[in-house]
C-alpha cells in the first residue's frame, strides 16, 4: 500500500506557517493532489484554519501542542485521516512554539508506520526577527535555533524587510547552525512546490528538549461586543508589552462598517477586509499572559472606544 507522505511546518509565532501552507496548498490542487492538513494552535479558538477550503480535510487541534499536552487527540486525529480519506499528503501547521522533533515524534507512533511516511521539516523563519533574535529571552532564542536545526528545508521569509547584506547575513548565520538543509529566500513564503519536496531527510541527532511548557508561553482570547476606535486600538499596540509576540483574530472599527482580520507579528500591524461575519475574536500570543490584565485591557480599549462614538 502507498504510504501517505507528511509534512510538517514549523517556524516561530508569526514566521509565515499558515502564509506557506496557503501557498502549498494551492499547488496541490493544481497537481490534483488530495491532501489533509492538521492544524495546531495554542488557543481555544483557530483563526488560521479559515485559510483552509473547504474541499481540504482539515482536522484541528486546539489549546495545546502536539508536542506534548495533546498527543493523544493528534494521534486519532491522524487516524481518523487515513480512515476517512484517500491521501497522498498531510501537512501538519505546527504551533509557533513547537519543538519540530517533537512533532516528529508524535507522528512516528508504531499506529502508523506501515500508514505514513514523514518526508520531512520545513521550517518558516523571520528574517526580520532572526536578526532581531537578541532580543528574544534565551528560551525563545533556543527554541529558534533548534527550529533551524532540525529542518530539510529553511525558508527565509520577509526577505523584502531587509537589505542585500542583512539577508546574506542571515543566511550565512542560519547555514551555520544547519548546513545540510535547502535554504531558500522569500517573500510570503512563495515557494514551488517541488523545492520543497525533493530533498535528502537529515539524519535525526538526540535534542534538547524545548517545549511549550518550560517557555511560559501562554494565550489570551477575548472577544469584543461592538466596533472599536481604531486610533485607541492602535495605541495600545504601540504600548503593549514586547513579551506579547502574536495578535490574530477579527475586529469591526467604528470608522467603518465592514469587519477586519487582523495580524500581528512582530512589530506588523496588518488588517483586511473581511467578507465573512466571524465573532470579533482576538488571540493572543506571549510570554507570562497574564489574563486578568489582558481582560482588563481590552474592556479598557472597548469602554474608551464608546466615549469616542
Ligand atoms: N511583510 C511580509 N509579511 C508577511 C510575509 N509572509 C507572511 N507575512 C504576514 O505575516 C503575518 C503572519 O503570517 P502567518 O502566515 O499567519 O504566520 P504563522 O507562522 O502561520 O503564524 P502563527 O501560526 O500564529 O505562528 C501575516 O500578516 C502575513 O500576511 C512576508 O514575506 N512579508
Amino acid at each position: 500500500m502507498k504510504k501517505v507522505e507528511v509534512f510538517i511546518l514549523s517556524g516561530f509565532l508569526g514566521s509565515g506557517k499558515t502564509t506557506l501552507l496557503k501557498n502549498i496548498l494551492t499547488q496541490e490542487k493544481e497537481n490534483k493532489r488530495k491532501v489533509a492538513v492538521v492544524m495546531n494552535e495554542l488557543g481555544q479558538v483557530s483563526i488560521d484554519s479559515n485559510a483552509v477550503s473547504e474541499d481540504t480535510p482539515l482536522k484541528e487541534l486546539l489549546n495545546g501542542c502536539v508536542c506534548c499536552t495533546i498527543q493523544g487527540q493528534f494521534e486519532v486525529q491522524l487516524q481518523e485521516l487515513l480512515q476517512d480519506y484517500e491521501l497522498d499528503s498531510i501537512y501538519i501547521e505546527t504551533t509557533g512554539v513547537a519543538h519540530p522533533i517533537e512533532v516528529l515524534d508524535a507522528c512516528m507512533s508504531p499506529l502508523f508506520a506501515s500508514k505514513l511516511t514523514v518526508q520531512g521539516i520545513v521550517t518558516i523563519i523571520d528574517a526580520n526577527r532572526w536578526k532581531d533574535r537578541h532580543t528574544l529571552t534565551p528560551q525563545f532564542k533556543i527554541l529558534l535555533q533548534e527550529q533551524i536545526k532540525h529542518a530539510d528545508v529553511l525558508i527565509l521569509n520577509k526577505v523584502e524587510q531587509l537589505t542585500e547584506k542583512e539577508q546574506a547575513q542571515n543566511v550565512f548565520e542560519i547555514q551555520s547552525l544547519n548546513n545540510q538543509a535547502k535554504c531558500l529566500l522569500t517573500s510570503f513564503a512563495s515557494v514551488q512546490l517541488d523545492d520543497i519536496r525533493t530533498y535528502q531527510t537529515l539524519e535525526r541527532k538526540p535534542h534538547e528538549k524545548t517545549s511549550v511548557a518550560h517557555l511560559h508561553v501562554k494565550t489570551y482570547v477575548h472577544t469584543f461586543s461592538g466596533p472599536i476606535d481604531i486610533d485607541i486600538f492602535e495605541e495600545w499596540l504601540r504600548s503593549m508589552p514586547e513579551s506579547i509576540y502574536r495578535i490574530k483574530g477579527y475586529l469591526k472599527f467604528l470608522h467603518s462598517k465592514h469587519n477586519y482580520s487582523f495580524q500581528y507579528s512582530y512589530g506588523t500591524p496588518i488588517y483586511m477586509k473581511e467578507l465573512m461575519n466571524y465573532p470579533l475574536t482576538l488571540v493572543f500570543i506571549g510570554e507570562e499572559l497574564d489574563p486578568v490584565w489582558m481582560k482588563a485591557e481590552m474592556n479598557g480599549i472597548e469602554t474608551k472606544s464608546i466615549r469616542e462614538m
